[in-house]
């Protein structure tokens, strides 16, 4: 893997107000980047930059090597001239253009060959199984069909990067499902590099090499998804991906007292925590049960009662109130009564100390 795009201490305002905050990061050739983070973080004007759509206040872009944006030096290459490709939320077809013209249309503006530009049309659209809609316009296609045209269309000029802006969000969810599914294999089959904007933490688990999580214009934590989800750098990150229990906790001397109760020895460790923070405690490490086990050392049993129950589809999500008061949110291992009384079971070293 070699170095392809490298972003140095980018920033960009708007009116003043500061939106990107010195983001760095770089990718390599082949390597899929999501972008992720919750609505107005800098996202899209981050993906923008890159583009060339937008040119960035400070910092640096490079790409292969060649500066894209140098502000210091007064330097910003413009869109047209990165041979990059982006698909956007809203697909943006041209209307009055056939599926295969749509497609075609880059190749041509590069002033391709009249039978390469076939060639190259077909493989595409064979690649997003739409062969048989050449002819068809846009308007005469659903919302899946487009996104399609629009992923075969950006990847038919073979791009440098590939850009994307939350592609999938104005599909349905079922579609969404197997779009992104198939968006995989395409990503991983062309081996380009791309960048994915999004604020679907399934579709960052599921389409990333690494996930970049974003927060007020700054990268919070950048890793492979497993890492990001397994060890969170903050409480942001662990609240963002998948679902958790925070539970206050204060060191003292060499235990450590969680909210809820618990008073853990942790054999040395707990010199090397921060005075206090929040106690992480993922949803599915929780098992919520009617009937009591004698768990061994390295589990955690509590008594609580039943407040909520949920049935998922494929597994049941119970809310459970400790005897001080405090909530917490699990599996439940069948269905659970309201009210009933409950044992509260997870393995001690499900729990990860993360700063205030
Ligand atoms: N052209 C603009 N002029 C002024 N403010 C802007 C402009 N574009 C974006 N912003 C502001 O910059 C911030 C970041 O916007 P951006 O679109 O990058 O966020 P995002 O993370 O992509 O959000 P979303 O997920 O809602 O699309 C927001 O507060 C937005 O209002």
């Amino acid at each position: 893997m070699s170095v392809f795009l490298e972003c140095h201490q980018l920033h960009k305002q708007f009116d003043g107000n500061p939106v990107l905050d010195g983001i760095d990061f770089s990718l390599d050739r082949g390597e899929c980047l999501v972008l992720l983070g919750p609505s107005g973080c800098g996202k899209s004007t981050l993906l923008n930059i890159i583009a060339g759509l937008l040119a960035a206040d400070q910092g640096e872009l490079r790409c292969d090597g060649e500066v894209l944006d140098a502000p210091a030096q007064g330097f910003h290459r413009p869109m047209r001239d990165r041979r990059f490709s982006m698909v956007f939320q809203d697909f943006s077809l041209w209307p009055h253009m056939t599926v295969a013209e749509n497609v075609a249309f880059g190749l041509r503006v590069r002033g391709a060959h009249r039978s390469r530009i076939r060639e190259q049309v077909e493989q595409a659209l064979a690649r997003v199984r739409m062969s048989d809609f050449l002819d068809r316009k846009p308007e005469q296609l659903s919302g899946g069909q487009q996104q399609r045209v629009a992923i075969a269309r950006a990847l038919a000029v073979q791009p440098r990067l590939l850009l994307l802006d939350e592609p999938l969000s104005a599909l349905d969810a079922r579609l969404r499902e197997d779009l992104k599914t198939e968006l995989g294999a395409l990503l991983q089959d062309s081996g380009v590099t791309s960048v994915y904007v999004t604020h679907d933490q399934s579709e960052a688990m599921t389409l990333g090499d690494r996930i970049a999580l974003m927060k007020g214009g700054r990268i919070e934590q950048i890793g492979p998804p497993e890492q990001v989800y397994r060890e969170p750098s903050s409480c942001f990150v662990a609240e963002f991906l998948g679902s958790s229990n925070l539970l206050p906790y204060q060191r003292q001397a060499n235990e450590v007292a969680v909210q809820g109760g618990l008073r853990l020895s942790l054999n040395g460790q707990a010199e090397r925590l921060p005075a206090q923070g929040n106690c992480m405690l993922r949803r599915e490490a929780v098992c919520i049960s009617q009937s009591a086990c004698c768990p061994g050392d390295d589990v955690i049993e509590l008594s609580a009662i039943c407040r909520q129950m949920h049935f998922l589809g494929d597994r049941h999500e119970a809310f459970a109130e400790l005897e001080n008061g405090h909530t917490l949110r699990g599996i439940a291992d069948g269905p659970v009564r309201e009210g009933a009384t409950v044992r509260v079971r997870f393995p001690r070293n499900a729990l990860r100390f993360l700063p205030d």
